[in-house]
Parts: structure tokens; sequence; C-alpha cells
């Protein structure tokens, strides 16, 4: 395990970029594979979760190379149900994206094949893709309380959907889009709670007949797909991550006030993904949009962070699909702020790499902050500046905690150390670069 230090630093300000959407990189692979002919991507994010989900394809039978000396990658799909039996096992590694998505998307392929992860995805709820998808005629042979392993038995005869989900995810919605996808006739997914659409919006580009309605009398989505069409290659462009741009962005908040920004250029601002930006908003946060155009089919705008004050804030639950990814470093920066803030509506956060609340709770504590730990939240009680710093996290195989907690030392009164940044690379490679690039100072010396 490699440790990681911390130091306080004043603030960090300059001009970066950070690496593509690891949700659309998914999609992009996964609906590539399923076009007939070649599509390319670019700005695809080349990390391990994406790499992943890349080798199980190829696995699958896709050819996927990259990157060409200009950062491109070519993927030559099978078509819609041209998937074929893998010869081991598909290693998801980190990844809850790739294990469901590949859930879904086996089910109604005549395939027999075995889903394996790390100890971290390994622990992670798979019944919430699984339920949903027995009715394809799929069989799934799952290891205890429905986790990897998961063995799929696709169905060569799949039966469509018609679905009501009763988790907000967008894993579990876009395993079921996937699963729809090479079933003839129409299957309906309905969403109570909107999630992150890149996988609606992706399928609408590759020439799928894709419908999303708002419901006359509920108001909730509607989303209907008609199955085996015939997809056509795409060249994709992958916006940068909002979820890696957070961890900068809170670092540029947590400057002396008055002090120069940090700018994130070319981030996607999707508005099912911008929760973050509400929640520091109302915190009294100045984060500016500047030339908002588009990409890929996605919104996009570079994002300026400027020190200054923050307050607390009582978040509003029905934030939560929309920042889910980034309320750890939105915690780190609750702990920085005047005054008591509480955080609800955030179960799913125990069911990520780790259970990011206590794991974020431990983090705080440790560091001489405030917390108290709810079912579904966080009350963080703000230092109103620096709060003590000065002990290790421990990361879980979590890189957004890894991540979270760096930041916090940056503004810490004593260094913060984390016990293995391995974890970074899941999601953020050139996580250390782009933060000491802007002035970060972290380093594998002694404390
Ligand atoms: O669909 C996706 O790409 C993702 C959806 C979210 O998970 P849930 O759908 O489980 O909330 C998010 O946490 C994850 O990082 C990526
Ligand atoms: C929860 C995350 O990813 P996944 O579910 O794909 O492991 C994340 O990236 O924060």
């Amino acid at each position: 395990m490699s440790h990681l230090i911390a130091r306080p630093v004043d603030g960090l300000s300059g001009r970066t970029h950070v690496p593509g959407d690891k949700s659309i990189s998914h999609r992009a692979l996964i609906l590539s594979a399923l076009t007939v002919g070649r599509s390319t991507v670019e700005g695809l994010l080349a990390a391990e979760d994406v790499l992943a989900t890349a080798a199980a394809l190829r696995a699958l039978g896709a050819r996927i190379e990259g990157p060409d000396a200009h950062g491109r990658w070519q993927i030559d799909g099978v078509g819609v149900g041209g998937l074929t039996s893998p010869a081991g096992a598909l290693d998801m590694g980190n990844s809850g994206t790739g294990a469901r998505l590949f859930l879904g998307l086996l089910a109604t392929h005549a395939v027999r094949a075995t889903l394996i992860g790390d100890a971290s995805l390994s622990r992670r709820p798979m019944g919430r893709v699984l339920d949903p998808l027995a009715p394809t005629g799929a069989r799934f042979e799952a290891g205890e309380g429905g986790r990897l392993p998961v063995t799929v038995v696709g169905s060569a005869d799949p039966l469509p959907l018609e679905t009501r989900l009763s988790v907000p995810s967008a894993q579990v919605k876009s395993a079921l889009l996937l699963a729809a996808l090479n079933t003839p006739g129409r299957s309906r997914v309905i969403e109570p709670v909107p999630t992150r659409d890149h996988s609606e919006r992706m399928l609408a580009a590759a020439g799928a007949e894709i419908s999303v309605t708002a419901d006359p009398a509920t108001g909730e989505r509607v989303i209907d797909l008609i199955g085996q069409p015939e997809l056509t290659p795409v060249d994709w462009a992958v916006p940068g991550d909002i979820s890696s741009a957070a961890f900068p962005l809170v670092a540029g908040l947590l400057g002396a006030p008055g002090g120069a920004p940090v700018t994130v250029n070319g981030v996607g601002v999707n508005p099912l993904r911008t929760g973050l930006l509400d929640a520091l908003d109302a915190m009294g946060a100045r984060i500016e949009r500047v030339d908002p155009r588009s990409r890929g089919g996605e919104p996009i705008a570079d994002l300026v962070a400027y020190p200054g004050r923050l307050d607390a804030i009582e978040m509003d639950p029905a934030l939560a699909p929309r920042l889910i990814d980034e309320c750890p470093i939105l915690f780190v920066a609750a702990a920085c702020a005047h005054g008591t803030s509480r955080f609800t509506g955030l179960g799913e956060l125990r069911v990520k790499e780790s259970d990011r609340l206590g794991a974020m709770a431990d983090a705080l504590a440790a560091n001489g902050v405030g917390v108290e730990v709810l079912d579904d939240g966080l009350v963080v009680e703000g230092a109103g500046g620096r709060p003590p710093g000065g002990a290790t996290v421990a990361t879980h195989l979590d890189h957004r905690i890894a991540m979270s907690a760096l930041v916090l030392g940056g503004a810490c009164a004593a260094p913060v150390v984390i016990d293995d940044a391995a974890a970074i690379a899941t999601s953020f490679p050139g996580f250390v670069e782009v933060m000491t690039g802007l002035g970060a100072h972290f380093d594998a010396g002694r404390r």
C-alpha cells in the first residue's frame, strides 16, 4: 500500500483540465461495441474502471485499440446481439458501473459469462439489477446476497421489460436499457427520480429508437426503447468529468479569500450531474461557468472557482442523485465552512466503493472535525477555517475517499495522510499532477 501525505497550502490557483467523464467513457465503449462498423472515441477516460470495460468487451468479441497518436480510440463493433461467450471470467475490477452495465448487456445475449471484481466490488449489491433483469428470461448464479461473482446465462429468446425503478440509479436504468437493446419489441423503463441520462442521449446518437417522455399523471420519466436496432458507428467526444473536476474546484474554494481562482476547462455540466455546483452555491461559493458550449451531445463549460467564505447548509435531499459521487468532497467543504451542515437522503453512499458515510465520518473525525453519522447522511460541524488535521485516513479501496482526504489535508492546519493512494487510478489518473500543478503539496515522505 502506498501512502501519501497532503501538506497544508495557502490555496490553489491556475488553469487545468481533468480526464474524460467516466460514465460516458464506459457507455461509449459499450455502445460502440454494439454498432456495425468502426467508432472512435476522443477524450476517453483511460482509468482502471474504463479499461476493465474495454477488456471485457474484447473478451466478448469486439476489437478495441487505442489511444493513437491523437489520443483517439477505435472500436470495431459486432452489432447488437453479436457478443460471444468469453473464454474466462470478466474482471470488472473496482467498477460498479461496469458490473451493472454488463449484467444488463449479457442478460439478453445467448452467452454464458462470469463477472468478478475486487474486494470492494464483491461487497456491493447486484440484486438491484438481477431482480429487474429476471423477466428477460436470463439466469443468474450469484454469490451470497446477490453479490459477485455472478454467472450470467443470457436469454436466447428475451422478453421485453416494463420496469419502474425502485432505486434512483443510472446504473440500474442503463443495465435495463442495454438488456432491452437486444430484446425484440418495445421495452419501457419508468424513472420516478431522474438520474444521469447519458445512456439515453448516447443510444439516440447511435440511432436507437428511444423516446423519453413525462408521464402526464405522475411527472415520472418514461423511457421507451425499441429493441434490436442496427446501431450506426459514432465518433464520440467525451467531456471532462465533473466528478473529477470537483476536487480541484473545492480545493480552489478553500484558499484564502481574495486569492486567485482555479479554472477547470471543458467540464461536462449535464444538469443531472451538477448538484455539487448547486450545493456549493447554497454555501455561498462563487463558481462561474465560462464559455458554455457542447461536446459530444453534452453541455460543457469552463468552471472557475474563487476562494471565499463558505457557510453551512442543510442540503436538499432531492439533490442526492445529481451529486452522489461528489458527496465526499462536499463533506470536506462543509468541514471548512462556518456553521453546522446537515446532509440527508444519502443512503446510497453506504453501497459505493466503500460505505462513504462511515469512511468520511471517520476521516473527518480523525482530523478533528465534529461529525454525527445518520442512517442516510452526515452532520458536519464546520471549523470556519482550517480543521486541525494531523491524522491518517483509511481509504477502503475508494478513490473518492482518497482524493477527498488529500484535498482536506491541503486545507487543514496539519498534514493529512492517506493509507493507500492506489485507488485514485480507478477514476482519475493524473490527479496528483493536476493538483500539484495548481499548488498542492503531496509527498510520500514522513509526516
Ligand atoms: O451510471 C453511472 O455511470 C454511474 C451512476 C452512479 O451510480 P448509481 O447509478 O448506482 O447511483 C454513480 O455513482 C457512478 O459513479 C456512475
Ligand atoms: C460510485 C462510483 O463508481 P462505480 O459505482 O462505477 O464503482 C464512483 O465513481 O464514485
